[in-house]
């Protein structure tokens, strides 16, 4: 069957997905985790990093599902919320500058701080979520966070510390971004390890102040991306976890595709995450399958 499905493609800070909305118009779709595969294939598909879907909701003004390029569907996605925002509000599927997104990992609220080609965008991502059976992680004492805790992986010793905001992340702190792990721990950890029974995103950290910090990833079902908004923010958390960063001060995580500020806010306990949203380019796809 040739479907002709119109598409969006966005990116935040080079983190690029292929959006379709369907709120402004029905769509009858395939199976979504093969469609997302399908999409995501930079030489029979389009290219990108996953599939985001933005849906009506109906405890939110809008509703976003994301699916990683192998298809698998993650229950949130920092940078992919900026670009859902930026696209409701260039659209007029919302009517204010302050709006909810529903997402599987909770719902958050979006402020589009500037509009333009290059959008501003706050998202407040909630309460980030710290429990070591919530991220999850295995290991005993499941409702105690993990910080730091030293990891054998392949005979040699890693310290981690687990963060999930609605999706996992292990942060691994080192002392050069550019000489991290990320070929040997991202491949083993990310989509699937007794460690980490729902996969993770596996995060590098590197410390330049008490309010910068280098940030690298390897994304669960996406493998190395230029950026990730939930793995910025995890970053920021584990950093004031352990001591390198104060809650309440923002702090600026610099990615491979570019910078966020994230702040933990102490009265709140929520992480604000801010930063910018681009549309690369719109058309047509035609899914021959
Ligand atoms: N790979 C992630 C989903 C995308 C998150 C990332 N692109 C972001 O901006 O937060 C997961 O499976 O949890």
């Amino acid at each position: 069957m040739d479907q002709k499905i119109k598409f969006t493609k966005m990116h935040g800070l080079g983190n690029n997905y292929i959006y379709l909305d369907l709120v402004s118009e029905e769509m009858a779709l395939p199976a979504l985790n093969e469609l997302a595969i399908r999409l995501s294939n930079q030489n029979t598909g389009i290219g990108s990093d996953g599939m985001i879907l933005i849906l009506p909701s109906a405890v939110a003004d809008i509703r976003m599902r994301v699916f990683n390029k192998d298809g698998s569907e993650a229950k949130n996605c920092g940078n992919g919320l900026r670009c859902v925002a930026k696209y409701a509000y260039d659209n007029g599927l919302v009517t204010s500058k302050t709006f909810t997104i529903e997402t599987l990992g909770g719902n958050v609220k979006a402020e589009i701080v500037e509009a333009g080609a290059v959008s501003q965008v706050t998202i407040d991502m909630g309460v980030p979520r710290l429990e070591r059976g919530t991220i999850p992680m295995a290991g005993d004492l499941q409702d105690q966070p993990v910080i730091n805790e030293t990891i054998s992986l392949e005979g040699e010793e890693y310290r981690v510390t687990g963060v999930s905001m609605g999706n996992p992340h292990g942060i691994f702190f080192v002392d050069d971004i550019f000489s991290s792990p990320i070929q040997q721990l991202g491949p083993l950890l990310a989509d699937g390890h007794p460690y980490f029974p729902e996969g993770v995103n596996v995060g590098f950290v590197e410390k330049i102040t008490n309010q910068e910090f280098q940030y690298r990833v390897w994304e669960r079902g996406s493998g190395i991306t230029q950026a990730c908004g939930t793995g910025a923010c995890a970053a920021a958390v584990a950093a004031v976890l352990t001591e390198q960063a104060k809650k309440g001060e923002a702090i600026t995580i610099h990615l491979a595709g570019g910078d966020l500020v994230i702040t933990w806010d102490d009265a709140t306990n929520h992480v604000l995450m801010t930063g910018p949203a681009v549309v690369s380019c719109e058309g047509y796809y035609y899914d021959a399958v």
